[in-house]
Protein backbone atom coordinates (compact mmCIF):
# COMPACT_ATOMS: atom_id res chain seq x y z
CA UNK A 1 0.00 0.00 0.00
CA UNK A 2 1.26 3.54 -0.66
CA UNK A 3 2.16 5.43 1.57
CA UNK A 4 -0.83 7.96 3.39
CA UNK A 5 -0.78 11.51 1.92
CA UNK A 6 -0.24 14.33 4.11
CA UNK A 7 -3.23 16.84 3.09
CA UNK A 8 -6.52 15.96 3.86
CA UNK A 9 -8.93 17.28 2.04
CA UNK A 10 -12.71 17.25 3.77
CA UNK A 11 -15.54 17.78 1.71
CA UNK A 12 -17.61 21.05 2.48
CA UNK A 13 -20.96 19.89 1.59
CA UNK A 14 -22.55 22.91 3.34
CA UNK A 15 -24.77 25.31 1.60
CA UNK A 16 -23.28 27.63 -1.42
CA UNK A 17 -19.90 25.03 -1.13
CA UNK A 18 -18.90 23.42 -4.10
CA UNK A 19 -16.59 20.51 -3.00
CA UNK A 20 -15.71 19.35 -6.47
CA UNK A 21 -14.57 22.57 -7.75
CA UNK A 22 -12.03 22.65 -4.54
CA UNK A 23 -10.77 19.22 -5.40
CA UNK A 24 -10.16 20.07 -8.94
CA UNK A 25 -8.09 22.88 -7.91
CA UNK A 26 -6.10 21.02 -5.12
CA UNK A 27 -5.38 18.09 -7.27
CA UNK A 28 -3.17 18.72 -9.68
CA UNK A 29 -1.33 20.91 -6.83
CA UNK A 30 -0.73 17.65 -4.26
CA UNK A 31 -1.60 14.79 -6.05
CA UNK A 32 -0.87 11.24 -4.50
CA UNK A 33 -0.21 13.45 -0.91
CA UNK A 34 -4.00 14.27 -0.83
CA UNK A 35 -6.65 11.90 0.55
CA UNK A 36 -9.67 13.25 -0.39
CA UNK A 37 -12.25 12.57 2.84
CA UNK A 38 -16.01 12.79 1.26
CA UNK A 39 -18.02 14.22 4.17
CA UNK A 40 -21.45 15.18 3.67
CA UNK A 41 -23.95 16.48 6.13
CA UNK A 42 -26.00 14.13 8.44
CA UNK A 43 -29.12 14.64 6.62
CA UNK A 44 -27.71 13.98 3.15
CA UNK A 45 -29.24 10.69 1.60
CA UNK A 46 -26.92 7.87 1.38
CA UNK A 47 -27.71 8.12 -2.62
CA UNK A 48 -26.46 11.74 -1.91
CA UNK A 49 -23.23 10.34 -0.37
CA UNK A 50 -22.92 8.16 -3.45
CA UNK A 51 -22.97 10.26 -5.78
CA UNK A 52 -20.15 12.64 -4.30
CA UNK A 53 -18.07 9.84 -3.34
CA UNK A 54 -18.74 8.63 -6.97
CA UNK A 55 -17.25 11.62 -8.52
CA UNK A 56 -14.52 11.66 -6.24
CA UNK A 57 -12.91 8.38 -6.89
CA UNK A 58 -13.25 9.51 -10.50
CA UNK A 59 -11.28 12.75 -9.78
CA UNK A 60 -8.60 11.58 -7.96
CA UNK A 61 -7.97 8.49 -9.71
CA UNK A 62 -5.44 9.74 -12.65
CA UNK A 63 -3.18 11.60 -9.81
CA UNK A 64 -3.17 8.83 -7.78
CA UNK A 65 -5.06 10.96 -5.06
CA UNK A 66 -6.70 8.97 -2.05
CA UNK A 67 -10.57 8.85 -1.49
CA UNK A 68 -12.08 8.27 1.41
CA UNK A 69 -15.23 8.29 3.24
CA UNK A 70 -16.52 9.54 6.85
CA UNK A 71 -19.09 7.58 8.72
CA UNK A 72 -20.66 5.61 5.94
CA UNK A 73 -18.50 2.78 5.43
CA UNK A 74 -21.09 0.95 3.17
CA UNK A 75 -20.91 3.93 0.82
CA UNK A 76 -16.92 4.05 0.60
CA UNK A 77 -17.72 0.25 -0.51
CA UNK A 78 -20.22 0.57 -3.12
CA UNK A 79 -17.53 3.13 -4.96
CA UNK A 80 -14.45 1.49 -4.01
CA UNK A 81 -12.98 3.98 -2.00
CA UNK A 82 -9.81 3.08 -0.76
CA UNK A 83 -11.60 3.19 3.06
CA UNK A 84 -13.20 4.76 5.64
CA UNK A 85 -12.95 7.61 8.89
CA UNK A 86 -14.64 7.09 11.80
CA UNK A 87 -15.53 8.63 15.12
CA UNK A 88 -17.21 7.83 18.62
CA UNK A 89 -20.96 7.92 17.27
CA UNK A 90 -19.82 5.79 13.90
CA UNK A 91 -19.04 2.42 13.76
CA UNK A 92 -16.62 1.33 16.68
CA UNK A 93 -13.04 1.12 14.92
CA UNK A 94 -13.10 -2.87 15.11
CA UNK A 95 -16.11 -3.35 13.61
CA UNK A 96 -15.44 -0.99 10.90
CA UNK A 97 -12.17 -2.81 10.26
CA UNK A 98 -14.45 -5.81 9.55
CA UNK A 99 -16.48 -3.93 7.04
CA UNK A 100 -13.91 -2.68 5.20
CA UNK A 101 -11.66 -5.61 4.67
CA UNK A 102 -7.87 -6.00 6.28
CA UNK A 103 -6.15 -3.91 3.51
CA UNK A 104 -8.08 -0.69 3.10
CA UNK A 105 -7.18 2.32 5.03
CA UNK A 106 -9.55 3.06 8.51
CA UNK A 107 -9.20 6.37 10.27
CA UNK A 108 -10.15 7.32 13.77
CA UNK A 109 -10.78 10.21 15.55
CA UNK A 110 -8.72 10.49 19.00
CA UNK A 111 -8.22 13.11 21.49
CA UNK A 112 -5.89 11.96 23.97
CA UNK A 113 -3.42 8.58 24.29
CA UNK A 114 -5.32 6.17 26.06
CA UNK A 115 -8.40 6.03 23.21
CA UNK A 116 -5.19 6.74 20.56
CA UNK A 117 -4.01 3.57 21.36
CA UNK A 118 -7.01 1.58 21.99
CA UNK A 119 -8.11 2.66 18.14
CA UNK A 120 -5.20 1.47 17.15
CA UNK A 121 -5.16 -1.71 18.51
CA UNK A 122 -8.83 -2.10 17.40
CA UNK A 123 -7.27 -1.45 13.39
CA UNK A 124 -6.77 2.01 12.84
CA UNK A 125 -3.97 2.62 10.22
CA UNK A 126 -4.53 6.59 10.74
CA UNK A 127 -5.50 8.91 13.73
CA UNK A 128 -7.54 12.33 13.11
CA UNK A 129 -6.06 14.28 16.10
CA UNK A 130 -8.28 17.06 17.36
CA UNK A 131 -9.66 19.99 17.22
CA UNK A 132 -6.20 21.49 17.51
CA UNK A 133 -7.85 24.96 17.27
CA UNK A 134 -10.86 26.91 17.46
CA UNK A 135 -12.77 26.57 14.58
CA UNK A 136 -16.17 27.27 12.83
CA UNK A 137 -16.74 24.58 10.68
CA UNK A 138 -18.13 21.99 13.01
CA UNK A 139 -20.44 22.52 16.00
CA UNK A 140 -20.35 21.15 19.61
CA UNK A 141 -16.53 20.30 19.86
CA UNK A 142 -14.80 20.10 22.75
CA UNK A 143 -11.88 22.56 23.77
CA UNK A 144 -9.19 22.28 21.28
CA UNK A 145 -6.35 19.97 22.18
CA UNK A 146 -2.96 22.39 20.10
CA UNK A 147 -0.12 21.10 19.36
CA UNK A 148 0.86 19.78 22.99
CA UNK A 149 -2.29 17.55 22.83
CA UNK A 150 -0.63 16.26 19.47
CA UNK A 151 1.99 15.63 20.83
CA UNK A 152 0.50 13.22 23.46
CA UNK A 153 -0.62 11.23 20.69
CA UNK A 154 1.64 11.23 18.50
CA UNK A 155 4.25 10.08 21.35
CA UNK A 156 1.35 7.26 22.29
CA UNK A 157 1.21 5.44 18.92
CA UNK A 158 3.16 4.84 15.80
CA UNK A 159 0.47 5.39 12.48
CA UNK A 160 0.20 8.43 10.98
CA UNK A 161 -1.57 11.46 13.51
CA UNK A 162 -3.45 13.63 11.30
CA UNK A 163 -4.13 16.98 12.92
CA UNK A 164 -7.74 18.07 12.68
CA UNK A 165 -9.77 21.65 13.55
CA UNK A 166 -8.81 24.81 12.59
CA UNK A 167 -5.53 24.01 10.56
CA UNK A 168 -3.98 26.96 8.63
CA UNK A 169 -1.07 26.70 6.40
CA UNK A 170 0.47 29.24 9.24
CA UNK A 171 -0.25 26.59 12.55
CA UNK A 172 0.85 23.52 9.89
CA UNK A 173 5.01 23.86 11.70
CA UNK A 174 3.77 23.82 15.07
CA UNK A 175 1.98 20.79 14.56
CA UNK A 176 4.76 19.01 12.53
CA UNK A 177 6.90 19.68 15.26
CA UNK A 178 4.42 17.98 17.73
CA UNK A 179 4.52 14.97 16.05
CA UNK A 180 1.79 15.18 13.10
CA UNK A 181 2.41 13.51 9.65
CA UNK A 182 0.14 15.76 8.19
CA UNK A 183 -3.18 17.78 8.32
CA UNK A 184 -6.77 17.34 8.09
CA UNK A 185 -8.74 20.75 6.58
CA UNK A 186 -12.03 22.06 5.63
CA UNK A 187 -12.17 25.40 5.88
CA UNK A 188 -8.69 26.33 4.92
CA UNK A 189 -9.40 25.12 1.39
CA UNK A 190 -12.85 25.47 0.83
CA UNK A 191 -12.73 28.89 2.12
CA UNK A 192 -9.81 30.07 0.38
CA UNK A 193 -10.32 32.83 -2.31
CA UNK A 194 -7.55 30.89 -4.44
CA UNK A 195 -7.90 27.10 -3.09
CA UNK A 196 -4.68 25.78 -5.64
CA UNK A 197 -2.65 28.65 -3.95
CA UNK A 198 -4.25 27.31 -0.55
CA UNK A 199 -3.35 23.72 -1.52
CA UNK A 200 0.47 24.78 -2.29
CA UNK A 201 0.62 26.60 0.87
CA UNK A 202 -0.44 23.71 3.11
CA UNK A 203 1.73 21.19 1.16
CA UNK A 204 4.78 23.32 0.66
CA UNK A 205 4.05 23.76 4.97
CA UNK A 206 4.03 19.88 5.13
CA UNK A 207 6.82 18.77 2.99
CA UNK A 208 9.98 21.06 3.78
C1 LIG B 1 -9.08 13.23 9.77
C2 LIG B 1 -10.35 13.37 10.57
N1 LIG B 1 -10.25 13.48 11.90
C3 LIG B 1 -11.37 13.61 12.65
C4 LIG B 1 -12.61 13.61 12.04
C5 LIG B 1 -13.87 13.72 12.85
O1 LIG B 1 -14.63 12.51 12.76
P1 LIG B 1 -15.88 12.33 13.75
O2 LIG B 1 -15.37 12.53 15.13
O3 LIG B 1 -16.54 11.04 13.46
O4 LIG B 1 -16.83 13.53 13.34
P2 LIG B 1 -17.56 13.73 11.92
O5 LIG B 1 -16.52 14.19 10.93
O6 LIG B 1 -18.13 12.43 11.49
O7 LIG B 1 -18.59 14.78 12.16
C6 LIG B 1 -12.67 13.48 10.66
N2 LIG B 1 -13.84 13.46 9.99
N3 LIG B 1 -11.52 13.35 9.94
C1 LIG C 1 -14.98 17.45 11.10
C2 LIG C 1 -14.15 18.03 12.17
N1 LIG C 1 -13.84 17.29 13.27
C3 LIG C 1 -13.07 17.96 14.14
S1 LIG C 1 -12.75 19.56 13.62
C4 LIG C 1 -13.64 19.30 12.20
C5 LIG C 1 -13.83 20.36 11.16
C6 LIG C 1 -12.54 20.89 10.66
O1 LIG C 1 -12.81 21.96 9.78
P1 LIG C 1 -11.80 23.20 9.65
O2 LIG C 1 -10.58 22.70 8.95
O3 LIG C 1 -12.57 24.19 8.78
O4 LIG C 1 -11.55 23.72 11.02
MG1 LIG D 1 -18.01 10.52 12.22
Amino acid sequence: MPPLGRLHLITDTRPGRDPLAVLRAALPVARAELVVQVRVEDDATDRQAYELARRVVALCRPYGATCLVNDRLHVALAVDAAGGHVGAEDLPVRAARRVLGSTAVLGATAREPVSAAEAVAAGASYLGVGPCHLTGTKAGLPAPIGPAGVHAVAEAVEVPVIAIGGVTAASVPALRAAGAYGVAVVGALSGAPDPARAAAELLGALTC
